[in-house]
């Protein structure tokens, strides 16, 4: 170690910078902001509907009247990026997903009425069929069930181009298809698209902790005992996430995801010094309920929340998707 930093008791008391908040504060390597926030939030159709997720306490799915007063919130608290995942009714799901293209679906309603609003928050939308395959998959599956690449990026890019003709600021494919960032990139840019950005989900692990995700778009029912181990990362890998970054990037992503987020930060850690990008973690919806049960019932106290969040930071994250960004940015703005 260099003689700079290292040096023996006691000539250096390490508890010395701890014994003080002023000093504590002083030395401290990391630190969240409110900049660093993304709010994922969960919408339906109809008026006046906010629904609780029994899986997510304090979680609701809204309709887009109440999504916006919602959005007036997190504009005024300053969190930069709001992010939406729709619960698409059942009549409307489908094999082919037709519905994940429709110009006056959901989503693009909702950016519509987000972008004229509340024109200097970002948003950002998901790029995935799940919401939208009566199967619950990310993609358009064949016979036997497996979930074919190429065609499902076709759809995937029609997905994007109607998100950005909506005026989404921010794309984030998160179904793990080869091949389908360069896909959307080449369409944005031959429609003139040029400063639609992506952010891409490129270490998306096959993970059980999305199980709470899945009861808010509905999709748990319809992927009943499935899985999407051939196309999400498998856990016991970090070398292929590495890989699936750089593939993500040379194709046009301007920022990267690791997903989950704390049980992966030797990931996000590996991510960010291999490739010094902006890097983006995802505190999914079973870190969420891991934290909330545990608070609810004494276990821990709130304070575990802030903790989780700085970690993210520590592990290299220039930013974090998480479902506690509007409590932590009102504990933030209050000082605490
Ligand atoms: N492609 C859909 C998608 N986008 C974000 C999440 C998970 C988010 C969370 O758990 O909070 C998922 C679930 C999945 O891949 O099954
Ligand atoms: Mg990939």
């Amino acid at each position: 170690m260099s003689p700079i930093i290292t040096g023996d008791f006691p000539q250096r008391r390490l508890r010395r910078l701890r014994a003080n908040d002023f000093s504590r504060r002083l030395v401290a390597e990391n630190s969240l902001t409110v900049n660093d926030l993304i709010y994922p939030v969960f919408i339906v159709e109809g008026k006046n509907v906010s629904e609780p997720i029994t899986s997510m306490p304090n979680v609701n799915r809204m309709s887009v009247d109440v999504l916006l007063k919602e959005a007036e919130q997190v504009a005024k608290l300053g969190i930069p990026v709001l992010s939406l995942f729709p619960a698409i009714d059942h009549s409307k799901k489908s094999l082919l997903a037709e519905e994940s293209y429709n110009e006056d679906g959901l989503v693009p309603r909702a950016v519509r009425a987000l972008k004229k609003a509340f024109p200097e928050l970002g948003i950002l939308t998901d790029i995935a069929l799940d919401p939208y395959t009566i199967h619950g998959q990310d993609g358009i599956i064949d016979d036997s069930g497996y979930v074919q690449n190429d065609i499902t990026v076709e759809t995937l890019i029609r997905q994007a181009m109607v998100h950005a003709q909506a005026g989404v600021d921010i794309i984030a494919p998160s179904d793990m298809m080869d091949g389908r960032i360069g896909g959307i990139r080449a369409e944005l840019e031959d429609s003139g698209f040029v400063n639609t950005q992506i952010m891409a989900y490129s270490a998306k692990y096959a993970s059980t902790f999305y199980g709470p995700f899945r009861d808010a778009v509905g999709s748990a029912t319809n992927i009943k005992g499935g899985n999407k181990k051939t196309y999400q990362l498998n856990p016991a890998n970090s070398r292929e996430a590495l890989q699936e970054v750089y593939q993500d990037l040379q194709e046009g992503a301007d920022m990267v995801m690791v997903k989950p987020g704390m049980p992966y930060l030797d990931i996000l850690r590996q991510v960010k010094d291999t490739f010094a990008v902006p890097t983006f973690a995802y505190q999914v919806s079973g870190e969420y309920a891991m934290l909330m049960a545990a608070i609810n019932n004494g276990w821990l106290t709130e304070a575990a929340i802030m903790e989780s969040l700085l970690c993210f930071k520590r592990a290299g994250a220039d930013g974090i998707l998480t479902y506690f960004a509007k409590q932590i940015a009102e504990q933030l703005q209050a000082g605490k």
